[in-house]
């Protein structure tokens, strides 16, 4: 599949903004490129295989920032580059220097963009508990409470920087207490079952349509000790399987939860959890209703830019 690449120049302070603002409109992969970073950089691990790279020989901006955010092909990215360029100048109404107004898009191969931008793809600290550390970084928590993550999404989805990540991300940190059993629907890169894992969880099964992303989420849990006992396998949601858990999560499109909602409450233990995410603004009424529909009790949603996330339970046996 080949991929749209809209890049953004823009100045270092604008970049977090920026990257904000591309992945809110689409984008399921940031790079940067901030003349800011390297002026820091110092040398270390960066290569694939562990081996020591310079990083004056990595080419580099000696001024501002590029921000490029990446949009599947069937993004119609013309229609989208107005919006991206009216939002980046808007950032002077936050005191923000949005840089120098320019804003280029560009076709990318699948092979470009499952390696381009490694280089830049750095630690993130997702939630209070969460860091996601790209597999090739050398880094250590610097809070007693950090877990990390260490990811490398290739080609799936689930680097942990999309909005319906961090949300249900967080939905994670909120409901796991420790020993539940899970199952991570859709799992892409399994940032989602290793969250769990080192949050606490117990039995972890992890399922994915898409081959590709199966393989990708074995990769990164065999990266992760703590989550080396969690079973990933090809699956369309929960078809075939019945059983008993605490947990399911779900960060998949609208569309696609609402054939899961009657699987999720059949396969939950009374009283447990159902976190969604993925689910776009005007979507998000009607997978309340499903889920309502189905006796889910919404326990509460949360939204960033235009992305809803939704915890639920199934009411415990006697529960009203
Ligand atoms: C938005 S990504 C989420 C990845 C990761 N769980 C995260 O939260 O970042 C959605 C994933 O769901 C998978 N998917 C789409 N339809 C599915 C289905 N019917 N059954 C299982 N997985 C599906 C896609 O292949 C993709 O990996």
């Amino acid at each position: 599949m080949d991929w749209t690449a809209v890049t953004v120049i823009t100045s270092s302070e604008a970049v977090e903004a920026v990257s904000y603002i591309l992945t809110d409109e689409g984008a399921q992969g940031v790079q940067i490129n901030d003349a800011a970073d390297f002026a820091n950089l110092k040398p270390g691990k960066y290569g694939e295989h562990g081996e020591i790279v310079d990083p004056a020989t990595i080419p580099h901006r000696t001024s501002g920032a590029a921000v490029t955010g990446y949009f599947p092909a069937k993004t119609f990215v013309p229609e989208l580059l107005p919006t991206i360029r009216q939002r980046v100048a808007k950032l002077h109404d936050y005191g923000l220097n949005p840089g120098e107004d320019e804003v280029t898009s560009a076709v990318v191969d699948n092979q470009q963009w499952a390696t381009v931008w490694q280089k830049y793809y750095h630690p993130l600290r997702v939630t209070n508990e969460l860091t996601i550390v790209p597999q090739w970084e050398d880094y250590q928590p610097t809070q007693k409470q950090e877990k990390l993550l260490v990811l490398d999404p290739g080609m799936a989805f689930g680097t942990g920087t999309h909005p319906t990540t961090k949300l249900i991300l967080q939905a994670l940190e909120n409901v796991i207490r420790g020993g539940e059993s899970l199952i991570d629907v859709g799992t892409g890169s399994g940032v989602l079952s290793i969250a769990a894992k080192q949050l606490g969880a117990g039995d972890v099964q992890a399922y994915d349509i898409d081959e590709v992303a199966v393989r990708s989420a074995q990769k990164n849990l065999d990266l992760n000790p703590v989550a080396k006992d969690v079973k990933v396998g090809v699956n369309s949601l929960l078809d075939g399987i019945h059983t008993q858990v605490d947990v399911v999560v779900a960060n998949i499109l609208a569309e696609i939860i609402v054939p899961l909602i009657p699987q999720a409450f059949a396969n939950l233990k009374p009283g447990g959890y159902f976190l969604a995410s993925g689910i776009i603004d005007d979507k998000a009424a009607m997978v309340r209703r499903k889920m309502l529909d189905q006796s889910f009790v919404i326990d509460s949603e949360t939204k960033m830019g235009d992305w809803h996330g939704i915890i639920a339970h199934k009411p415990a046996e006697d529960e009203e």
